[in-house]
């Protein structure tokens, strides 16, 4: 799904217009029905009260238009109007006449104004600000937001919770509305999913307002969001007559006394992924370890006794996972290095090899095209250096990744898989996936796919996918805590199945009647 910017937003909203002859405000009506439609459905007529809060911009327009279907419906409301600016805009008005046509007189709250009474289990609308914002609010309708995040009641946000900018990071966390719930008009916005906006946000939902099809499928986007549908394009199936050999093989590099758990994760995960082939490349320490752990790998081992000091082996993968738990010491440095420098084969690099990457930025001249760097916040930071904001961020990893011709992986609750000037964000994966070795589990499933033939960055947003699904299947079943990375492993059979499965069909009269 693309993550389309305010920008776009606002296009495909004229060209929407100009197509269909029709008034801004018929847009409006839209969308302010579609949003009575779904409180409706909810409320079925309830007499909870909605505090509806509107700004006097089109967002706030939204709201007011929304509080005319709920009085025709007998709904229980008062409505405010945070009067930030004298600079109403023209479809607000028009639906405020409408209101007052209802005899319903919204209160006009300014700076000096007492806040209203709201009750723990009433409901607020939240219509102060869309992605119209542009600069951080004034101190008084800040006070306006922390109250309602502070009366506990239900915050149903239009649009986006009020405070956030769409395409950049806030100034001032104090400003932003805590929402329960936020109705997103055609497309969820980016910051929806970063790690500082996102927890703004509990859930979220778009609601179709029939914006110019042919505009948001021709139009491209920096970012798209990636689930099921996705992922469902990329998926290679299994030819009848394939053989280990069609899937290729992967070598698992790294491990050093005390961490080979590493190794055995990343490399059992290559081979749950569906790697022909696996090889694990450790110090001597590792030898035993690995051939007790996982029978179906195979084992080579490195010169040195309890770190690698040379990492060289006389077969032929189709693609080495190399970094987990392998340290940085002066001979593993050097080592890495020199494989580096002659390395042909398509590499995912994690861990450690990214700590050595950091402190050797020359090193990332040898990095083959579309080398996978599968960096966790820390790491990132190491690589990149440090930012003001998740936008920010996101700026710097699409210009290492341009730089240096490699997709990052970035990390997190959402993972973001950049390339270059595009990014794909995650949907799966949950925090009881906070818990050592699951990233390595990631380095092994990429890498495994790599061996199969995925393409660099299909093999990253894939296994991304994959990853994040067979942690959110494991969960239901160890509950967030004892999720553990050998889990993830396990349900990655779940998580490639789990592809295929349909949604349950609720049960017919008939069906029902005959059984
Ligand atoms: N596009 C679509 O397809 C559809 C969009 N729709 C709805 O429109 C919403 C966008 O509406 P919007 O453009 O009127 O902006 P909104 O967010 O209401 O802000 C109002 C104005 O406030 C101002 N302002 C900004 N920051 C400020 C600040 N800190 N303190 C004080 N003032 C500030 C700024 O004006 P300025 O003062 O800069 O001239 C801004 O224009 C969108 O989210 C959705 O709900 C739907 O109706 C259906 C179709
Ligand atoms: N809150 C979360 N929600 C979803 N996924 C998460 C969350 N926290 C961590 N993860 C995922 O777990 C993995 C952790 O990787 P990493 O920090 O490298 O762990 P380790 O080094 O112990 O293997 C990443 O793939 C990350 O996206
Ligand atoms: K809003």
């Amino acid at each position: 799904m693309k993550l389309y910017s305010a920008k776009q937003i606002y296009k495909a909203d004229q060209i929407s217009i100009k197509k269909e002859e029709i008034e801004s405000n018929e847009l409006m009506e839209r969308a302010a029905l579609q949003l009575f439609n779904w409180m409706h459905l909810r409320m079925q007529g309830a007499q909870v009260k909605i505090h509806l809060f509107c700004g006097i911009g089109n967002n706030g327009g939204d709201g007011i238009a929304l509080a005319r279907h709920l009085v025709d419906h007998g709904y229980n409301i008062e409505v405010y109007v945070v009067n930030y600016s004298e600079k109403r805009s023209k479809d607000f008005l028009i639906n405020l006449d409408r209101l007052k046509d209802r005899k319903v007189w919204p209160s006009f709250m300014n700076s000096d104004d007492q806040l209203p009474e709201i009750g723990r289990d009433d409901i607020i609308v939240d219509g102060i600000f869309g992605i119209g914002l542009n600069r951080t609010p004034d101190a008084w309708v800040a006070k306006v937001i922390q109250h309602l995040n502070n009366s506990q009641a239900f915050i149903l946000s239009i649009d986006i919770p009020s405070g956030l900018f769409t395409d950049q990071g806030p100034d001032d966390f104090d400003t932003i509305i805590q929402s329960n719930y936020v109705l997103s008009f055609q497309t969820p916005k980016l910051v929806f999913f970063l790690p500082e906006t996102g927890g703004f946000i509990e859930q979220w939902e778009v609601l179709d307002i029939g914006l110019d099809p042919e505009y948001l499928m021709q139009t491209e986007t920096e970012y798209e969001l990636i689930g099921k549908n996705e992922v469902l394009t990329l998926y290679k199936p299994r030819e009848k007559y394939g053989h280990k050999g069609t899937y290729g093989h992967s070598l698992i590099a790294g491990g050093s006394y005390g961490k080979m758990g590493s190794v055995c994760l990343s490399s059992k995960a290559a081979l749950y992924a569906g790697s022909g082939l696996v090889t694990s490349f450790v110090p001597k320490i590792g030898y035993s370890i690995l051939q007790t752990a996982l029978p179906e790998i195979m084992v080579m081992t490195d010169a040195g006794d309890n770190e690698l000091t040379d990492i060289k082996f006389d077969i032929e993968p189709s693609v080495v996972g190399i970094g987990m738990g392998m340290g940085t010491s002066d001979a593993t440095v050097k080592t890495f290095s020199e494989f580096l420098k002659h390395n042909k084969l398509p590499l995912v690099i994690d861990a450690d090899g990214l700590n050595i990457l950091s402190k050797n930025k020359e090193l990332l001249k040898y990095l083959p095209d579309n080398t996978i760097l599968t960096p966790h916040p820390k790491e990132l930071e190491r690589l990149i250096g440090s930012w003001k904001d998740d936008f920010e961020k996101l700026k710097m990893v699409k210009a290492f990744s341009k730089k240096y011709n490699c997709l990052v992986v970035v990390k997190g609750a959402h993972t973001i898989v950049v390339n270059k000037e595009k990014g794909y964000l995650n949907t799966t994966g949950n925090p009881g996936m906070a818990t050592a070795g699951t990233g390595d589990v990631l380095t092994g499933i990429l890498t495994g796919l790599l061996a199969q033939g995925y393409s660099a960055l299909d093999a990253a947003i894939f296994g991304v996918y994959l990853h994040g699904r067979s942690g959110d299947i494991a969960v239901e079943s160890t509950g967030f805590q004892s999720l553990t990375a050998s889990h993830v492993i396990e349900n990655l059979a779940n998580a490639y199945l789990d592809l295929f499965k349909m949604p349950e069909q609720p049960v017919t009269e008939e069906e029902n009647q005959s059984n």
